[in-house]
């Protein structure tokens, strides 16, 4: 269990996503969230040195990410050292627990977790291949060939996700079913002018021609779930249970979390009487080419590593690529579907990668302070059948 890594209230953000091909397709990721960051640190007008150290979660690449941590910190105007984080759709779990692991140790004062990520315009990497018949290069995609195979199996993630949907004897009617409940929660945060996501969520200005910037407010590319609408989907792989409709899209984003001691998250808070701790962390991987199960015993392991049991927690949030993950979510930890992700999961608002986690942890924060705090869990699958979770702590009356 760690016991002095705090996060201040309001000490985060998340940009809209838009879906790929969307208003943010243009901007190199880095460069779009350091920009972003640095417009929601000059609004924040913190006294002192805003962070001490950054950590930049990025999974697909962009140019020059080679100097990834420390050139996004100099665009920002911050000229700290950092660290480069690629670890998939758990990019920002291990950025969050690195953080806090930093402060545990006594090794950092504020380090701050900036996860960016632009699934539009992948790049193509051509490989030399010197070996290879008259030296034929080897070419990567690095969005669709990386979604279309793991290496270590060799199979697609939508694969895994029939996998444990078979196994578990999960149905289509269960996966519409579960993506029009996931829709209507994330039509709860658009309700009265958007007033849940506007707690956290910043515009984002976005260079969309030579001459043309955009500002864009809100999540961009959502498709509204019916049961009509649903029902005229094909299966992604036949004989399956998931249509496009009942798993994500990938999408356009950044976020940001700073992480520091008790006494600096008091002085940073935005509401004093708001404490957020980071309490523990938990990851697993599950068997070859079942990656939606492997949230189940991340989240195990937090819990215990927290003392606590799952109704214990406050607020659940799960990054969702497919219906079959909330499914065996809810079976395998016996909560219902209805009691979790409200206000939006990944599998409605889409996945940048690096940011969906973040976002599922601000509006996990945000959901809780609006209960009058609680327990917070946040759990999510990734690349190699892996999955990462943490428990957060947050308190309304410090
Ligand atoms: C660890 C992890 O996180 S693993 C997760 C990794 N990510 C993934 O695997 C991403 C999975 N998703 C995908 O790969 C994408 O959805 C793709 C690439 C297959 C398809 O993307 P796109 O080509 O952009 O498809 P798009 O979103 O437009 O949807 C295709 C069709 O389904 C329809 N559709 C999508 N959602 C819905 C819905 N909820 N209801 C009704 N129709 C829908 C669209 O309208 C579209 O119809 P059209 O072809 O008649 O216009």
């Amino acid at each position: 269990m760690l016991t002095k890594a705090y996060i201040p209230y309001g000490g985060y953000y998340s940009s809209p996503f838009c879906k790929w091909q969307g208003s943010l397709a243009n901007e190199n990721a880095i460069e779009l969230g350091a920009r972003t960051a640095r417009q929601w640190l000059e609004r924040k007008g913190w006294e002192g040195a805003p962070f001490d150290y950054l950590y930049l979660g990025i999974t697909v690449g962009q140019q020059r990410v080679f100097y990834g941590s420390t050139w996004a910190a100099a665009m920002m105007g911050v000229r700290v050292p950092g660290m480069t984080v690629m670890q998939a759709c758990s990019t920002a779990t291990t950025c969050v627990f690195n953080a806090a692991m930093s402060i545990e140790q006594g090794l950092l004062l504020s380090p701050l977790c900036l996860l960016v990520d632009r699934c539009s315009n992948g790049p193509h990497t051509i490989w030399p291949n010197p070996l290879g018949p008259g030296g034929e290069v080897i070419s990567e995609n690095w969005n669709m060939d990386n979604m279309n195979g793991d290496p270590a199996t060799g199979h697609p993630m939508v694969v895994t996700a029939e996998n444990v949907a078979r196994e578990a004897g999960f149905t289509r009617e269960e996966a519409d079913e579960l993506a029009i409940l996931r829709y209507e929660q994330y039509v709860a945060a658009l309700k009265d002018d958007r007033a849940f996501q506007k707690r956290y969520m910043v515009p984002v200005e976005a260079r969309v021609g030579r001459k043309q910037m955009v500002r864009v407010e809100a999540d961009e590319g959502v498709t509204p779930c019916t049961a009509e609408g649903l029902q005229r989907l094909k299966p992604v792989v036949a004989e399956g249970i998931h249509t496009f409709g009942s798993q994500t899209h990938p999408a356009d984003g950044n976020a940001a979390l700073l992480v520091t001691t008790k006494e600096r998250a008091a002085e940073l808070s935005a509401d004093p009487s708001v404490s957020i701790r980071v309490v523990s962390y938990g990851f697993a991987r599950t068997r070859p080419a079942f990656m939606p199960a492997a949230p189940v015993p991340a989240a195990r392991m937090a819990l215990e590593r927290a003392g606590i049991g799952i109704k214990d927690v406050t607020v659940i949030k799960t990054h969702n690529p497919f219906a079959a993950n909330d499914l065996y979510f809810a079976k395998e930890l016996g909560v219902g579907w209805a009691e979790f992700n409200n206000f939006g999961s990944s599998m409605i608002f889409g996945h940048p990668q690096a940011p969906t986690v973040a976002r599922l942890l601000i509006e996990g924060i945000e959901e809780a302070v609006l209960r009058g705090g609680g327990h917070v869990l946040v759990a999510g699958c990734a690349a190699g059948d892996t999955g990462a979770a943490l428990v957060l702590k947050v308190d309304t009356a410090a």
